[in-house]
């Protein structure tokens, strides 16, 4: 079993539980009465690369990273360096995140808000957006066509931004199918849980240049940023180096400011 599959049985077993907790229902009321979803695609496009901050606790390739005790705390550091998203990792058993993450860092910034987690029904779709999410993961590896087809439409009904996670030409395929406006290209194989920069250069050009691209995983500093860049990423998603860092709001200002130089090539068209 890859380390994809044991991930997803965890998540499986804690999703039901939640389920045996809180219907439906009870999700949707609470959805409904979420401040509305804020647009995830235009805060990806325009001038410059855009950073993505990611909340992360621990990985399952490095294991404990940082311990966060205000994960609300180091959003506003974020989004103060000029982060245009924030990610939160909400999958408990090897990321160390939850829905209360969520929730803490929503209520503290202004800019959107992503759900990172392995999402396989469209009930963590609607956790999401009850949670005040504004973005929501869908890791094409994960899912059966049919699954990612629906979920992406279902994402969208409710608002929603799905930013589709890929790892090679076959799979920005199966996204760009199945209606995918943000894509993103994982250097970390989630089988090996290795990672490869090289990654986003060689399989980008398949992407369609009216879908945001967005390069996740391994970036160091603005050196990988701006090799992203001149590769043609839109965004990068940045976690590990921005919570084992010792200051994340200049990490982050660092970051943006490459990402804004005059002589960057970048976008795919
Ligand atoms: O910590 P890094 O190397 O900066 O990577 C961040 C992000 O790309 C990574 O956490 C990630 C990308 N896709 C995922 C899917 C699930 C969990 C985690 C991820």
């Amino acid at each position: 079993m890859s380390v994809l599959d044991e991930i997803i049985d965890g998540v499986r077993a804690d999703l039901a539980e939640r389920q045996a907790r809180v219907s439906l229902d009870e999700l949707k009321e609470r959805a409904a009465k979420a401040p509305a979803a804020k647009d995830g695609v235009a805060a990806l496009r325009g001038d410059g690369v855009k950073v993505i901050c990611e909340v992360k606790r621990s990985s399952p390739s490095k294991g404990a990273l940082a311990a966060i005790a205000d994960p609300a705390g180091l959003a506003a550091d974020y989004e103060a360096g000029g982060a245009a998203v924030i990610s939160v990792l909400t999958e408990q058993r090897r990321f160390g995140g939850s829905l209360a993450d969520l929730e803490a860092v929503r209520a503290r910034v202004d800019i959107p808000v992503l759900r990172k987690d392995f999402i396989v029904t469209s009930y963590q779709l609607w956790e999401a957006r009850a949670y005040g999410a504004d973005l929501a993961l869908l890791i094409v590896a994960a899912l059966e066509q049919s699954a990612l087809e629906s979920l992406i439409e279902r994402a969208v009904s409710i608002g929603l931004t799905p930013l589709v996670e890929v790892h090679d030409e076959d799979e920005i395929e199966r996204a760009v199918d199945a209606g995918a406006k943000v894509i993103g290209v994982n250097a970390r194989n989630l089988k090996t849980l290795e990672v490869d920069r090289g990654t986003f250069e060689r399989i980008a050009p398949e992407i369609p240049a009216h879908v945001v691209s967005v390069a996740e995983s391994g970036v160091r500093g603005p050196h990988d940023l701006i090799a992203y860049a001149n590769a043609g990423a839109d965004a990068v998603l940045v976690g590990e180096s921005l919570v084992t860092g010792r200051d994340p709001k200049t990490a982050v200002a660092d970051l943006v400011a490459a990402g804004e130089h005059p002589a960057l090539r970048h976008g795919r068209g």
